[in-house]
């Protein structure tokens, strides 16, 4: 079934008869669980324009939320794509479920039920706090707390040091009207606990939005489970969208237990998307789905030159593994500016050898004060002449040193900038993948940063543990074989084990 006349021939989608029972599903409370590369994103888009333009007299939004930005764009596009540039038509709108939070707390604002200090109601919310407060490695971190329905500043003692603004920084900062995106959840997450703002909550979700829908819903924290609970409660129409095989981010704080009890307490309908697009082999096909079986399996054992991508849990592992696969993230333990500034330089490797960016670039350009891409086009000559100066034979310790003497020149950023700490291994990490022929290098992945992505031939890391999982079948209670099931899903045509 074509849901929509679209604009060009290309942008035709004749959606299986699995997902058009899910697209069209009249159920108020719709589970959608979805195998890899099933559609998900394509039902998600379809179904909002669905919802869109049915009940026209009904004024309140259709909305759908996703929990990053690149998956957030990816809906967007297929919404405009699919059903045209009205559908986006204020107030319906796709968004990260992180600027509805934002939306949630300035009505709280704007009618009373919250005060921010010094009375601000509309609020500059940062991703990091990074990007305008110098940070340091400390125990002590400043947060938002509540006091009845005040907005406070308090400084919390962490049994771990992490990067946080010194408090009085970040006490004028909250003053101005600033705060992250952590703390608008360190205020929400308090405020549903008080019966009041919960009820002015459920009672501006309930007179502005008529359907949300949520894609990746197993990504879902406390807090957005919470606001889930509140929306169903309030009559909502409410899609979610997920596969609880992806669930990677227990270590964010991600609830997929909690998921699949909300999804049986408020007895959603259920609709599979079982038929993948993704696999144009059946030897790809049978493996995935003998994994989701928790059927017993083996990989083809292969070489690093026969994948297009190699996936392993850890950024380390894929640095320890053959010295053809260049792992696109550099994290050296000796400080936040050391990682950055070898960062810089292995996004200079990874763009030139293989077109792509480092994976935590532009954390590096924040920690480092560069917000304009001109300086980092300025850097380019100086960060291939270190890259050159590594294939060679001089000491990294003689190379950090002339490197860091650019920087201090170059970046506005001094205060971070520290001589005395060398990253001998992140530099010597580098000159190991200066000196192999770029046009041999094949980039290398973790888990969590393939996901969502797929290449035509994948070559996974397996350790140990994962060879063994894989012989007795994966469980889906268990994280680890939850990431093992997404590494090995990827691939179009082949997965080897390396
Ligand atoms: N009915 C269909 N006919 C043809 N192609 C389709 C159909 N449904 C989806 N596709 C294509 O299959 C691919 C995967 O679809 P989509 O991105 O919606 O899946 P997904 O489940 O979100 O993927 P992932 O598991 O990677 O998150 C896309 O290229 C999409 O255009």
């Amino acid at each position: 079934m074509t849901m929509k006349s679209p604009d060009t021939p290309s942008d035709r989608i004749r959606l299986t008869p699995e997902q058009v029972l899910a697209v069209g599903n009249a159920q108020r409370c719709l589970y959608i669980e979805a195998a890899p590369g099933s559609g998900k994103t394509t039902v998600s888009a379809q179904r909002f324009g669905l919802h869109r333009f049915t009940h026209t007299a009904d004024h309140r939004a259709v909305v759908a939320v996703s929990f990053t930005r690149s998956a957030t764009e990816e809906i967007r596009n297929r919404v405009l794509r699919y059903w045209g540039p009205s559908a986006l038509a204020w107030p319906h709108r796709v968004a990260t479920l992180d600027a509805l939070l934002c939306d949630v707390l300035a009505h709280l604002l704007q009618i009373g039920a919250l005060q921010w200090p010094g009375g601000h109601r509309e609020l500059e919310v940062l991703d990091t706090w990074r990007s305008r407060l110098p940070t340091a490695s400390r125990k002590l971190k400043p947060v938002l707390a509540l006091n009845g329905t005040r907005i406070i500043a308090v400084s919390v003692q962490q049994s771990r040091a992490g990067s946080h603004p010194a408090p009085d920084d970040f006490l004028a900062a909250v003053d101005k009207g600033q705060c992250t995106h952590d703390n608008v959840r360190e205020v929400l997450q308090l405020a549903l606990q008080q019966p009041r703002t919960r009820a002015s909550v459920a009672s501006y979700l309930g007179s502005t939005i008529r359907s949300l829908i949520i894609d990746e819903i197993y990504d879902a924290n406390d807090l957005d489970l919470r606001l889930i609970h509140l929306a169903v409660d309030t009559g909502i129409d409410l899609t979610l969208v997920g596969d609880p095989w992806q669930a990677l981010y227990g270590f964010r704080g991600a609830r997929p237990e909690q998921v699949s009890q909300l999804i049986t307490h408020h007895r959603f309908a259920r609709r599979d998307l079982h038929t993948s697009f993704r696999w144009s082999t059946s030897t790809q096909q049978t493996l995935a789905q003998r994994l989701r079986h928790g059927e017993s399996t083996t990989l083809p054992i292969g070489r690093v030159q026969d994948a297009d991508v190699v996936l392993a849990r850890q950024w380390r592992t894929l640095w320890n593994t053959d010295t053809h696969v260049l792992p696109l993230a550099i994290k050296p333990l000796t400080g936040q500016f050391q990682g950055a500034a070898c960062t810089l330089l292995l996004n200079e490797m990874t763009e030139r050898s293989l077109g792509i960016q480092a994976v935590f670039l532009n954390d590096a350009l924040i920690t480092l004060g560069i917000t304009n891409r001109d300086v980092l086009e300025q850097l380019r000559p100086h960060l291939h002449h270190t890259l050159e100066a590594l294939a060679g034979t001089d000491s990294v310790r003689s190379i950090w040193r002339d490197f860091v003497n650019v920087l201090i020149t170059e970046l506005p950023v001094k205060s971070l900038i520290t001589h005395d700490r060398v990253p001998l291994s992140g530099l010597q990490s580098l000159r190991a993948k200066s000196q192999v022929r770029h046009d041999r290098l094949v980039p290398g992945l973790t888990c969590h940063q393939a996901k969502g992505r797929e290449w035509d031939a994948v070559g996974v890391r397996l350790e140990e543990s994962d060879v063994a999982a894989l012989h007795t079948g994966l469980v889906l209670q268990v994280e680890e074989h939850r990431s093992l099931y997404v590494a090995l899903t990827r691939a179009r045509h082949l997965t080897i084990a390396l």
